[in-house]
C-alpha cells in the first residue's frame, strides 16, 4: 500500500527552481474588427513551492492567464514552460497541473470519496492505493468522516474542501485555483484563507491562485502579480506591493492610497511627480503640534468623520494648497468611542507623517 506523502516544504522556503514560466504571452479573443487583447505580453516566473496570486479587477486577464497555464486556452503568441518543458500547445492532460474552480464542479451523484478518487480510478490506480490516497487527501483538507456523504449534504466550505482534495489527490506539481473562495460568505472565506495557506505549506505544492480580492491576496500569498488591462503592473511580496506600489494603479487597487501630484506635490513635498501615502501612515494632531525630526506636516480641516467599528476614517481638506485637495486618514479606535468622534468635524488639524512613508508612484508627466 502506498502512503507516501509529498515532502513538507514551508512556503517561506519556496525554491528558486522555476515551476511555471511565461514568456511574452498574449491572448487575443474574437475575430478581425472585434478583438480583445485579454492578456498582453505577460512574463512571469512562478517558483517551486510558491503561493503566487494573480490579483486584478474584473476583466484584467487573470483567469485567461490561469486557463492558458492549465491548457484550456492556447496563447496567441508567447510560450509557457512547466518545469522547463515547453507546453505552450500541449493539451491539459499532458500537463502536470490541476485546477480547482469556483463552482467546485463536483459530481452530485457520487459520494465524497468517489468524487475525490475519480481521477485515480480513470487513471486505473489500483484500488488499495486509491483508497489510501483518498484517505490521505481527505485528512489534508480535514474532512475525515465525510467519505460517504453526497455533495448536497455538505456546506459550501466543505464542498470547497472536497474540490481541493480531488485536486490534491493527483499530487500535481502545480495547483491552479480560480477564485475558489468566491462563493463563500465573508467569515467562512477568512477561515478558509488561513486553512488553504496551511494546506499549501503542508503539501509544498506550487499554488497559483486567482482573486480580485486584495485582502485575500495580501493574507495568503508569498508573492502577488497585480494585473491591469491584460498586463502585470507589479510582482512582489504582499509587503512590497502594499508598502511600495510601483504605479498609481497598484497604489489604488491594493489598499487605499492618497495620491499627490502636480502643484500639490510640489508645495507639500517639494517634489515633482506623483506620490502616494497610505491613510494609516498619517497622524491627526492639534494644529500647534511641531513636527519632529524626519516628519512632514500640513494644516487642514476635517470635513467627514466615518466610524467603521475598529477604525475611523477622516476626510481632511488641505489649507494653503493651490488646488482643492482631500486626504483620507484612518485611525484605530483604541480608546475612542463613536461619541468622541463627532467633536472632530469641521475642526482645524495638522496632518503629520514620516517623510519615508511617502513614495513615488510615477514620474512627472
Ligand atoms: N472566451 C472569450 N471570448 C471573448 N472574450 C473573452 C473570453 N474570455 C475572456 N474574454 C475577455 O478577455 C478579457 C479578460 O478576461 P478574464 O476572464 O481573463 O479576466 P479576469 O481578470 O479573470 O476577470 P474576472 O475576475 O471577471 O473573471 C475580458 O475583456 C473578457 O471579456
Amino acid at each position: 500500500m502506498e502512503t507516501t506523502q509529498t515532502p513538507v516544504q514551508p512556503a517561506s522556503a519556496a525554491g528558486s527552481r522555476v515551476a511555471v514560466r511565461l514568456r511574452g504571452v498574449c491572448k487575443r479573443f474574437g475575430s478581425a474588427g472585434d478583438q480583445v487583447l485579454a492578456v498582453d505580453h505577460v512574463d512571469l516566473d512562478i517558483h517551486e513551492g510558491e503561493f503566487l496570486t494573480l490579483l486584478g479587477p474584473s476583466g484584467s486577464g487573470k483567469t485567461t492567464t490561469l486557463r492558458m497555464i492549465a491548457g484550456f486556452e492556447l496563447p496567441t503568441s508567447g510560450s509557457i514552460l512547466l518545469d522547463g518543458r515547453d507546453v505552450t500547445n500541449a493539451p491539459p492532460f499532458e500537463r502536470d497541473v490541476n485546477t480547482v474552480f469556483q463552482d467546485y464542479a463536483l459530481f452530485p451523484h457520487m459520494t465524497v470519496a468517489q468524487n475525490v478518487g475519480y481521477g485515480l480510478m480513470v487513471r486505473k490506480v489500483p484500488k488499495a492505493e486509491r483508497a489510501a490516497r483518498v484517505r490521505e487527501a481527505l485528512r489534508t483538507v480535514r474532512l475525515e468522516g465525510f467519505e460517504d456523504r453526497k455533495p448536497s449534504q455538505l456546506s459550501g466550505g466543505q464542498r470547497q474542501r472536497v474540490a481541493l482534495a480531488r485536486a490534491l489527490v493527483n499530487r500535481p506539481r502545480v495547483l491552479l485555483l480560480d477564485e475558489p473562495l468566491g462563493a463563500l460568505d465573508l467569515k467562512l472565506r477568512e477561515q478558509m484563507q488561513v486553512e488553504l495557506k496551511a494546506i499549501q505549506r503542508e503539501v509544498g505544492i506550487t499554488f497559483v491562485f486567482v482573486t480580485h480580492d486584495q485582502g485575500e491576496a495580501l493574507a495568503m500569498s508569498d508573492r502577488i502579480a497585480v494585473f491591469n488591462a491584460g498586463r502585470i503592473e507589479q510582482i512582489g511580496t504582499p509587503a512590497e506591493v502594499y508598502e511600495r506600489p510601483a504605479t498609481p494603479f497598484v497604489a489604488g487597487f491594493v489598499g487605499t492610497s492618497n495620491l499627490l501630484s502636480g502643484p500639490v506635490a510640489r508645495q507639500i513635498l517639494g517634489e515633482d511627480g506623483m506620490y502616494s501615502i497610505r491613510p494609516e501612515k498619517i497622524r491627526l494632531v492639534a494644529p500647534d503640534t511641531e513636527p519632529g525630526p524626519g516628519e512632514r506636516s500640513v494644516l487642514g480641516t476635517v470635513r467627514e468623520v466615518v466610524y467603521l467599528g475598529s477604525e475611523t476614517r477622516f476626510v481632511v481638506t488641505l489649507d494653503s494648497v493651490p488646488e482643492p485637495t482631500q486626504l483620507v486618514v484612518t485611525r484605530q479606535n483604541l480608546h475612542t468611542t463613536s461619541r468622541d468622534l463627532d467633536a472632530y468635524r469641521d475642526t482645524a488639524v495638522r496632518l503629520l507623517w514620516r517623510a519615508d512613508s511617502v513614495f513615488r508612484v510615477a514620474d512627472a508627466g
